[in-house]
């Protein structure tokens, strides 16, 4: 309770904090505290409607303030990003999953972070990385196509969602470990992230009062330790299997490229004493890279996908531009859509970016945190306090999208159909929409993204024709909230090879 009367932050600014719906102390916060962002977006929306682009909710002890507006975001996220790209400090339970705040999206703004990020960033998603792992999308690829072949033989349609997280699952596993690992301990993995991921909002409770919870919400904290050891388990074999591979200079080679638990295993930690990463924060590394990366990229597939199902004359062309760039083949077996081909599908990247502007994976970025206070257009921003954004909301601006909520891929194109001067997904410039969020805490991997979603929808349309099941009625495009915004009706499609 006494954190909840907590005072904000002194300060040398006068000015007020951005407006808000009425505080009454520790009811209102703690009513907030109950939810997740997701669930408190209709709520924010209206809120938006009544206060304007900029507004304050006090949520627990700390306060929040959400920006809906296009400039606002650029004037904090890119012309002021040293001063809003910070993390909050973590609560004792995600300080317990992100080993003390050493992985790349919790960490705070300074040294450590730097150090993680750009061997991320340098390590595993520079072009020269990226294209390292070409043979990795081609298996995987594979693996999906069998997966959906096999199904459906057996099946009218298809539930699609399972097969695109693992596939994103198997490529990230990949990437981090370095091996393909058996159905049966990628699944390991895989239900392992997945619990944790989606009981994070179920053990947040524990963060208040943690000596009273530790004592009647016993049974809770046990389970959230048996979930993180659980993930240590099947996770450190895998590391440890690495590093011995490693030491008989088995790795990196043309056949074996550099994986990230390599890069892991060599960094160290400037701020100190250049210590190496323990066991434990590699676990942390390697969970951040898969659940950063499966649910979010697999979201966004199955959104792209329901689009096509939903609009046919769409994925028509689609398949009539990839049909222009296929060298023509004799061989019964399709060929693959190549990577380096994909520049010349104008149409198809044209899709996936209205499709990351009219369904974000992410309706809001990660909670930044501010600096030092900051005189906002004339409010208060106080150090501290929380920063987000109504990424959904900002990228259907009926002052910016004609007829937001409408499916139209042609926004991103020219008369020609060639594609309108590059657009800048960064929002370096201007933002328009920000599905990968903009500045210093720009998403590091929306280039890997970009090709594994173009790459991957590419290869489904050119091998399948999508459409609604016999008797399926209407695709159903409402939005469920779990760790990112998902189709509420998962898609089913009806699925057969594309002659
Ligand atoms: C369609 C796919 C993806 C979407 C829509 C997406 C979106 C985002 C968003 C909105 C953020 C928060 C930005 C902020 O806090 O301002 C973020 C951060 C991040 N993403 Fe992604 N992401 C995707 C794929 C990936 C992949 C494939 C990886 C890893 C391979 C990844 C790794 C990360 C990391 C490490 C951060 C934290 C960055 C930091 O705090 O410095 N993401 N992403």
């Amino acid at each position: 309770i006494l954190s909840l009367l907590q005072k904000s932050p002194t300060t040398k600014i006068n000015n007020p904090f951005p407006p808000g719906p009425i505080h009454i102390p520790i009811i209102t916060p703690l009513i907030w505290l109950t939810k997740s962002l997701n669930e408190i977006e209709p709520a924010l929306k209206n809120l938006h409607a009544k206060y304007g682009p900029i507004l304050t909710l006090r949520i627990g002890s700390r306060l929040a303030i959400f920006i809906n507006d296009r400039f606002f975001a650029h004037q904090i996220l890119i012309q002021n990003g040293a001063l809003f790209s910070d993390r909050p400090i973590s609560l004792p339970t995600e300080k317990f999953l992100n080993s003390n705040q050493h992985n790349v999206n919790s960490s705070s703004y300074g040294t450590t972070w730097r150090t993680l990020r750009r061997n991320l960033s340098a390590e595993m998603l520079h072009p020269s990385r990226v294209k390292g792992y070409a043979q990795t999308r081609i298996w995987v690829l594979d693996l999906l196509l069998k997966r959906l072949k096999f199904d459906i033989k057996s099946n009218v349609s298809v539930k699609i969602m399972d097969h695109f997280q693992h596939a994103m699952f198997a490529l990230l596993v990949f990437m981090c470990f370095g091996e393909r690992v058996d159905d049966k301990i990628l699944d390991d993995i895989a239900k392992a992230e997945r619990s944790l991921l989606l009981s994070l909002q179920r053990f947040s409770v524990l963060n208040y009062w943690p000596k009273i919870t530790k004592f009647f919400l016993r049974k809770r904290w046990e389970e959230l330790l048996r979930l993180r050891s659980n993930q240590e388990a099947i996770l450190v074999p895998l590391i440890r299997a690495r590093k011995e591979a490693k030491k008989n200079g088995l790795c990196n080679d043309n056949n074996n490229p550099r994986a990230y638990v390599d890069s892991l295993l060599d960094l160290k930690l400037p701020n100190e004493e250049q210590r190496n990463l323990d066991e434990s924060e590699i676990v942390t590394l390697c969970s951040e890279l898969l659940s950063a990366g499966t649910d979010t990229t697999s979201t966004a597939l199955q959104w792209i996908m329901a689009n096509l199902v939903k609009y046919p004359h769409i994925q028509q062309r689609i398949a009539d531009e990839i049909k222009k760039v296929m060298p023509v083949s004799d061989k019964e077996e399709k060929e693959e859509v190549r990577e380096e081909d994909l520049h010349k599908l104008p149409y198809l990247k044209a899709v996936i970016l209205e499709s990351l502007r009219r369904h974000p994976p992410a309706h809001f970025v990660l909670p930044h945190a501010v600096s030092e206070d900051v005189d906002f257009n004339g409010y208060l921003m106080p150090k501290k306090g929380l920063v987000n954004f109504m990424v959904a909301e900002i990228g259907r601006d009926p002052k910016v999208w004609e007829d937001p909520m409408a499916f139209k891929p042609e926004r991103f194109l020219n008369e020609d159909g060639t594609q309108v001067e590059k657009f800048d997904i960064t929002g370096s410039k201007e933002i328009k929409m920000m599905p990968f969020g903009a500045g210093r805490r720009i998403c590091p991997a929306y280039s890997l993204a970009m090709l594994h979603l173009e790459y991957f929808v590419a290869n489904l349309v050119w091998n399948f024709e999508w459409k609604v099941p016999p008797n399926g009625g209407d695709v159903d495009m409402s939005e469920k909230e779990e760790f990112t915004v998902v189709m509420k009706t998962p898609l089913e499609a009806h699925i057969s090879p594309r002659i």
